[in-house]
């Protein structure tokens, strides 16, 4: 398995944010993890990335637990965190080489991987630019570009393409899809068509649980379309 999550729940004081769920990813699947705002989305990912502890149960990612083998788990991820935090007085390039130092890249290898990811995310007219002087969409190839940069075998991407227009909507997801080929893709959105052009499967989550798992294939059988089971399952 390349994501399995068993029993996991994660408390905020008094507040159960996540409630005991358990799904598991094969590796290449491309999964939407979808959710009414709140469902747990957002926290249910920091876990599996080593950003937060569970209260109770476990994760692992690529057959690392995330706690007892955080560091070996986070090599093998690329996150791309919901807002996309970003180094705005830094140069792309700068930012993109010194991410992938972080990651344990360096010399040459360093210098052709940051072009290989420039060129996969489109940022060539924008590479010497501030980041803070990028639009939106660029910010998110940048974002993208350093989640892919030590080449992780699974991607977990936190509502890619909030806030972008319906052009960097579609690119952004070209992009997922050419750079998720051959890894395992778990992102979350609220954009019922995103799931339906780039998934195999969706899980839904509600109040912290997981109230559906299973392939488009599936659910369109059920005679009943993505949005209207996400409305029937989430009131
Ligand atoms: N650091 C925190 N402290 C207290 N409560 C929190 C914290 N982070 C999240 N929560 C709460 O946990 C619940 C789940 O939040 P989470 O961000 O995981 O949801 P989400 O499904 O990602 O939502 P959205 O679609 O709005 O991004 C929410 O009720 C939220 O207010």
């Amino acid at each position: 398995m390349s994501i399995k999550v068993d029993n996991l729940t994660k408390a905020y004081g008094s507040q159960l944010a996540v409630d005991g769920i358990s799904f598991s990813l094969l590796p290449g699947e491309i999964v939407g993890f979808l959710g009414p705002n709140g469902a747990g989305k957002s926290t249910t990912m920091k876990i599996l990335t080593g950003y937060l502890t569970p209260t109770s149960g476990s994760a692992r990612v690529a057959d690392f637990d995330v706690m007892s083998q955080s560091l070996s788990a986070r090599r093998a991820i690329g996150y791309l965190p919901e807002h996309n935090p970003l180094y705005l007085d830094m140069y792309v390039k700068e930012f993109l080489l010194f991410s992938g130092k972080l990651y344990g890249i360096k010399g040459d290898k360093l210098k052709a991987r940051v072009d290989e990811m420039v060129s996969l995310c489109g940022l060539e007219v924008e590479k010497k630019k501030k980041i803070g002087q990028l639009s939106k969409g660029y910010r998110q190839r940048v974002g993208l570009a350093q989640s892919f940069l030590h080449d992780p075998s699974v991607l977990i991407l936190d509502e890619p393409t909030t806030g972008l227009d319906p052009n960097q909507i579609q690119e952004i997801r070209e992009l997922i899809r050419t750079a998720g080929n051959n890894k395992t893709v778990l992102f979350s959105t609220h954009i019922m068509q995103e799931v339906e052009a780039l998934c195999d499967r969706v899980i839904i989550i509600n109040k912290g649980k997981v109230v559906n798992d299973s392939t488009l294939d599936n659910l369109r059988q059920t005679g009943h379309t993505l949005e209207e089971t996400f409305r029937e399952l989430t009131r």
